[in-house]
């Protein structure tokens, strides 16, 4: 049985503009000791499906259908409350900037110290123990718990708020962009420290991230958005090495390799669709190199494979040859200029 189990959840915003459909599809398993990544270009609804997972959602989103399932109990429809409780000690959340997870005012130490205190209703000595030992477990010296995150790096910062999020051993950390603000050997080493610590305690994580090559230098399995919907998912190698959604294929092209630099970068043309009026049909269609009549007429379901691999493109069947030309740059120049 899977630890976390997402069955098509639509969340939607109420915008001046009309209902926004941010979520529409957003189906995603994270097992157990699994590291899962959430992957998709800005906008795609990562963020929001991720918070939705927490309970804790802005003001305005309703979710309109779906399942949030974890530990076995579905979340959706339960009390507030009772989710609010799984916070920190069950789940818990690393934010998109390091700042949003740490308070500016307060020295970082002392705001460990009030996680364990309050919400793991540990005593003075016990969280004060066990603040110098996540210190020492993300790789920042315990003594610097005395200063505020401004006298830290970025890279410590978001060690700081890692060691924060498994506090209280939850079985599931959700990291939402955790290294996109640092550069690029930063952002090893914390994905290093995040792995490391992952497989030694044995916690689930999803890992939200636009950046591909993060998703293969880290993550057992991948989930790739696109439009609010789930277009993609399966272990990290099928996906990545044998992707059957143009989207997937679009987006291995797009991103520098964490480990090997050089190769030719070739983004996708044009920008995701409005998500208050999606369009008809697969809604990667008007980007898609190879998107057929039947592409935008209808939208094709999510078919999962007997390996696992799931994919909703009706031209999967025809991955492998397309996925040969999508390497082709000017296979992706081609929709700009017809987009055009
Ligand atoms: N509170 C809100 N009210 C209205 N629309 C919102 C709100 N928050 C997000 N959106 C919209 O919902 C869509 C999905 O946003 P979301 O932040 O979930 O995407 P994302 O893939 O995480 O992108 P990013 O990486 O930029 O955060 C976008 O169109 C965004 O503009």
């Amino acid at each position: 049985m899977s630890l976390l189990s997402v069955r098509d959840l639509a969340i939607d915003y109420a915008t001046k503009g009309g209902s926004l459909h941010a979520v529409s599809r957003g189906t995603l398993e994270v097992g157990a000791g699994e590291v899962v990544g959430l992957v998709g270009e800005s906008g795609c609804g990562k963020t929001t499906l991720a918070r939705a997972l927490t309970g804790v959602v802005p003001r305005n989103a309703t979710f309109e259908a779906g399942e949030i399932v974890f530990e076995g109990r579905n979340l959706l429809g339960r009390p507030v409350s009772e989710w609010r409780d799984l916070l920190w000690r069950k789940i818990s959340f690393v934010p998109q900037s390091s700042m949003n997870a740490l308070d500016p005012v307060y020295r970082v130490g002392a705001q460990m110290d009030e996680v364990l205190r309050l919400r793991g209703g540990m005593g003075r000595a016990q969280a004060r123990e066990r603040t110098d030992e996540l210190f020492r477990m993300v790789g920042l010296d315990p003594r610097r718990g005395t200063e505020y995150p401004h006298q830290f790096s970025g890279g410590m910062r978001q060690r700081a708020a890692i060691a924060m999020a498994l506090a209280l051993q939850p079985a599931l950390v959700i990291a939402d962009e955790p290294v996109t603000a640092l550069d690029v050997i930063v952002q090893r080493q914390v994905l290093d420290t995040l792995r490391d610590l992952q497989a030694r305690l044995g916690v689930s994580v999803l890992l939200v991230t636009h950046d591909i090559s993060v998703v293969a230098y880290v993550c057992d399995r991948v989930v790739v958005m696109y439009a609010g919907e789930v277009v993609e998912s399966g272990t990290a190698r099928d996906v990545l090495e044998t992707p059957r959604h143009p989207y997937t294929m679009g987006l291995t092209n797009a991103f520098p390799d964490l480990e090997r630099a050089g190769g030719t970068l070739a983004p996708i043309a044009g920008g995701p669709p409005d998500l208050r009026h999606p369009p008809r049909g697969c809604r990667f269609a008007e980007r898609c190199p190879f998107a057929l009549a039947r592409c935008r007429a209808e939208t094709p379901p999510l078919v999962v494979a007997p390996n696992g691999h799931a994919s909703a493109c009706w031209r999967s069947d025809e991955a492998p040859a397309l996925s040969e030309l999508a390497k082709d740059p000017s296979t992706w120049t081609l929709t700009s200029t017809s987009a055009a």
